[in-house]
């Protein structure tokens, strides 16, 4: 896949002196989700700012689709549909109009067909004549979508798509979402919400203090970073382990009921079967077992945690 966005070298240094990029590098694939997550104050907005040609860069390159953001701006911010944190449309315009509208702002001519198109997409289209005001906070999120798709960008910022949004909301906007990269936009999303990055996400940036600390394949990350717990709940209580098991590492917990072994899903040999056999030459019996996944959440609390 080839890069629609590349960011080179790019720091930002604000007015009062606060460095908010460092040094960032990042390369988005054409139709692919990413998400961008990071504690508060990461900057992440700021870097979503800088891509759009919102905020000027300290240092460092952006190209948007080829183009420059800075010296070529209106060519590679036509290529951009950005969906901000906060709503904010004209509450008593028809949800057609405004998105309508949106389209006008980027010089583009009427398309009534494609305005039809999103709003059918964004399960708009029953409401075109509503006014803002009377819908819902799902659907005026969608209406923003519909504003941010309507000059036909290939590519799409979302921060934050779902805050605040409860749970079915929240599943809603991602089918919206996969739906939009199978109409082969490519798409940003920056969220607090690890599960969203973990359900959505093609790739996984993690930023922290200005610093882009990791960039990884969703799957490969889960796998490379990812460890297996394995816990056996044993059929008596043990004081202490036979020392023959003691390279496993094991440990015993809930008073000696239960019994944890952590291993890499990366390693070639997990130890599962030696120690399953091991086990079995000391005499140590179970009722039943279960491995659990470490999820994205422990790695990103992992990265992000303050020294
Ligand atoms: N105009 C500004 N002047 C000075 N500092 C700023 C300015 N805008 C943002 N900052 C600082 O830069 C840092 C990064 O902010 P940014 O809004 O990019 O973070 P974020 O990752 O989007 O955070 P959040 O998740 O809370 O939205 C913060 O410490 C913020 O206080």
């Amino acid at each position: 896949m080839s890069s629609i966005i590349s960011v080179a070298n790019l720091s930002k240094t604000y007015g009062s002196g606060f460095k908010a990029l460092k040094n960032v590098n990042l390369d988005i694939k054409r139709g692919e989700i990413f998400a961008l997550l990071g504690p508060n104050g990461a900057g992440k907005t700021t870097l979503i700012s800088i891509i759009c040609g919102i905020a000027n860069p300290s240092e460092g390159k952006v190209l948007v689709g080829g183009e420059n953001i800075q010296s070529s701006y209106r060519k590679a911010r036509s290529l951009i549909g950005l969906v901000p944190q906060e709503l904010h449309t004209d509450a008593f315009e028809s949800v057609w109009a405004t998105v309508s509208f949106s389209r006008g702002l980027f010089g583009k001519p009427k398309n009534p067909d494609h305005i039809e198109k999103v709003l059918k997409d964004l399960s708009l289209w029953d409401k075109k004549d509503n006014k803002i005001i009377t819908l819902s906070g799902g659907m005026k999120r969608r209406v923003m979508i519909a504003k941010a798709l309507s000059h036909e960008p290939q590519i799409l910022f979302l921060d934050e798509p779902t805050a605040g949004v409860d749970v079915e909301l929240r599943k809603g906007m991602w089918e919206v979402v996969r739906g939009l990269q199978q109409s082969g936009v490519t798409i940003i999303l920056t969220t607090h919400y690890i599960e969203e990055a973990e359900e959505m996400a093609d790739r996984i940036g993690i930023i922290n203090k200005g610093e882009i600390v990791l960039i990884e394949d969703k799957a490969s990350l889960m796998q490379k970073l990812g460890k297996k717990r394995l816990t056996l709940h044993l059929q008596g209580k043990l004081d202490a382990l036979p020392e023959s098991l003691n390279h496993y590492e094991l440990e015993l917990c809930d008073n000696g009921a239960t019994l944890v072994y952590d291993y890499d899903t990366k390693g070639e040999r997990t130890g599962i079967t030696s120690l399953l056999s091991d086990l079995r030459n000391a005499n140590i019996r179970f009722n039943d077992l279960d491995t659990t996944q470490s999820s994205l959440e422990d790695i990103f609390v992992d990265l992000v945690r303050t020294p």
